[in-house]
């Protein structure tokens, strides 16, 4: 599988945020991208998600030589967490394994991995931050998506649930899957492709 972006463009409010910018990604690849605060970040991963369209340039993905939507290949992990709040753990769960198909592991066995176990009874809303954070970071592993769009996927969380979340990354790349992620925080990763949203601002053009 791979993910190529050539000569993007993102705006927001008619207003290029920035420009110019390649990327490749494949199998087993993770790509880190930083910048300060609205340098575009976040824009980037929702255009590459296709919840924004791109002012110009082209993404596409591919696997074996075919195209595949993006859309449908990825997982994303936004700054919210998607979640219903009167909803309990389990419901919102199990509403997202419906939704995105692909059964991966069952709802027990993802919240056993994010070291929940026990409150899938439990309405969201009355989780923690990090423990909202952690039942999103569930979402990945209850359907299989090659592909996951992460941003600030670490935001609130505690040491230990930083370096779960890093093991479930590895084992992700490691089982041929692909990863985008912005963040301020280093994620723990090893080998990765890195792309500094400065470099790419309409006035460094
Ligand atoms: N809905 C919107 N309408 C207009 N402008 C927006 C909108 N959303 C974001 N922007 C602007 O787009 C720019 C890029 O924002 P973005 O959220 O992509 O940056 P970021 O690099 O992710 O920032 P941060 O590190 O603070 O999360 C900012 O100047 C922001 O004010």
């Amino acid at each position: 599988m791979r993910l190529e972006a050539e000569n993007l463009a993102g705006e927001r409010g008619g207003e290029t945020v920035f420009a110019g910018l390649d990327f490749t990604l494949s199998s087993g690849e993770a790509l880190v991208i930083t910048g300060p605060n609205g340098s575009g970040k976040s824009t980037l991963l929702r255009i590459i998600a296709g919840l924004l369209p791109a002012e110009s340039g082209r993404i596409a993905l591919s696997h074996e030589g075919s195209p595949l939507p993006v859309r449908a290949a990825c997982h994303y992990l936004g700054h919210q967490n998607a979640m219903k709040p009167a909803l309990s753990v389990r419901e919102n769960l199990a509403f997202w394994q419906k939704f995105h198909g692909a059964p991966l592991l069952d709802i027990d066995a993802a919240l056993d991995v994010v070291n929940l176990p026990g409150i899938d009874h439990l309405p969201f809303g009355y989780l923690s931050t990090g423990q909202k954070r952690r039942v999103s970071i569930a979402k990945l592993l209850v359907s299989h998506r090659p592909l996951w769009i992460v941003d600030e996927p670490t935001a609130g969380l505690d040491r230990a649930s930083e370096e779960r979340f890093a093991q479930m990354m590895r084992d992700h790349l490691r089982d041929g899957g692909m990863i985008i992620a912005a963040t301020h925080i280093p994620l723990g990763l090893e080998a990765m492709k890195t792309l500094d949203m400065s470099a790419y601002s309409p006035e460094a053009a």
